[in-house]
């Protein structure tokens, strides 16, 4: 890469001290949340052999990410492409710089990834009762009442319990879902006792026009500190949602390496945003994320190898074009 592509990539204060001024502060610190080796390859035609999962994970690992969701205890019938979380968890189990959590639906799914290792779990609600019965076969309601008994049980054991909130802003069924639904279900993980809440535009409709009123309801109820932000891509709205969501004071974002992912049960979802996307924005923005880019790059480039397609990320191909070119020369 020439050194004229690393300034642009610099953590400069004086563009950060601009962007402040004219559009407010925004947060010094961005945490992001690596979803690829779960949100990314559950979507996967083929499965993924665990041992290239497990490259990909310690990949993502050495480039800095504090967080790197490593796969989901969930029934293999309804997703089978991570039907082995648990050889996952026993070959990662030493791995140090990061932490990983994993789905759980439900106790069963908690107590196989307790016994697997894990330190951290995550539970998916939705704002849209058809999402709900589609993704996890049943009614919201019943949903956070089995909710409720992994929080309990996660208690009592000190683990942490992220909570999704799949269809923030729209379902691939019901179209429109109001941000009252939203905060309903937002307050109700709050007060499960959930560490984080992660707001998942499962389909990629949102634009800011639609995202920043859905916050503002879940800010009434939930502590900015406790959200996080979860975009997929799919109408290429995503890098301007996170940045109405920084500008709103939220300082946790979900990504994944490549754009990898999509939900299998929300039919025409693209991946979320690439991670290289955003860590390249946030570094323009002066905003400190201690992730090394050229090494989420690299690890993108072995995933994408893998599964033999070129990368979903924008960055990601821009910086290899230029990689390339420069070897030339
Ligand atoms: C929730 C269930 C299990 C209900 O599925 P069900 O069929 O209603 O469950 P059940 O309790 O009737 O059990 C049926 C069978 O599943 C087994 N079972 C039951 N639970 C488990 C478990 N934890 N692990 C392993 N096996 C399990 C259970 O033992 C039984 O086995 P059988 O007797 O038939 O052999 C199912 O619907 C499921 O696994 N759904 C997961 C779907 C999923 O993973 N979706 C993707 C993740 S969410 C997402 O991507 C969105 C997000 C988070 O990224 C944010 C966003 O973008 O929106």
């Amino acid at each position: 890469m020439s050194s004229r592509h690393y300034n642009f990539l610099s953590n400069d204060k004086s563009i950060r001290g601009f962007s402040d001024k004219v559009l407010g502060s925004i947060p010094e610190y961005v945490k992001i949340v690596e979803v690829g080796p779960r949100d990314g390859l559950q979507n996967e035609k083929d499965v993924v052999p665990t041992p290239v999962k497990v490259e990909l994970i310690r990949m993502l690992v050495s480039s800095g990410l504090p967080v790197v969701e490593a796969t989901s205890f969930v029934s293999p019938k309804w997703v089978p492409q991570l039907a082995d979380a648990k050889d996952v968890m026993a070959a990662i189990r030493d791995l140090e710089g990061a932490r990983f959590p994993v789905l759980t639906p439900n106790l069963k799914g908690f107590e196989a990834a307790v016994a697997a290792g894990a330190k951290e779990v995550a539970i998916f609600a939705s704002a849209s009762e058809s999402f709900s019965k589609s993704n996890i076969n049943c009614s919201i309601e019943d949903s956070l009442g089995r909710y409720n008994d992994v929080a309990l049980a996660a208690s009592k054991l000190s683990i942490p319990v992220r909570g999704y909130i799949s269809c923030v802003v729209g379902c691939p069924v019901e179209g429109m879902i109001s941000p009252s639904n939203v905060a309903y279900v937002a307050k109700r993980l709050c007060d499960m006792g959930c560490s984080e809440i992660s707001l998942g535009d499962t389909i990629g409709v949102g634009t800011p026009g639609t995202v920043i009123p859905m916050l503002g309801a879940v800010l009434n109820v939930v502590p900015v500190d406790k959200l996080a932000v979860h975009f997929h891509d799919t109408y290429g709205q995503a890098l301007s949602n996170i940045l109405a969501s920084l500008h709103m004071g939220i300082n946790t974002v979900d990504s994944s390496v490549s754009g990898l992912g999509g939900c299998p049960y929300a039919k025409g979802a693209s991946g979320n945003v690439a991670t290289e996307d955003v860590v390249y924005m946030l570094n323009g923005l002066g905003v400190k994320t201690n992730v090394d880019l050229q090494k989420v790059i690299l690890a993108g480039n072995f995933i994408c190898k893998h599964l033999g397609r070129s990368s979903g990320s924008k960055t990601a191909i821009a910086l290899s074009k230029i990689t390339a070119h420069a070897s030339k020369l």
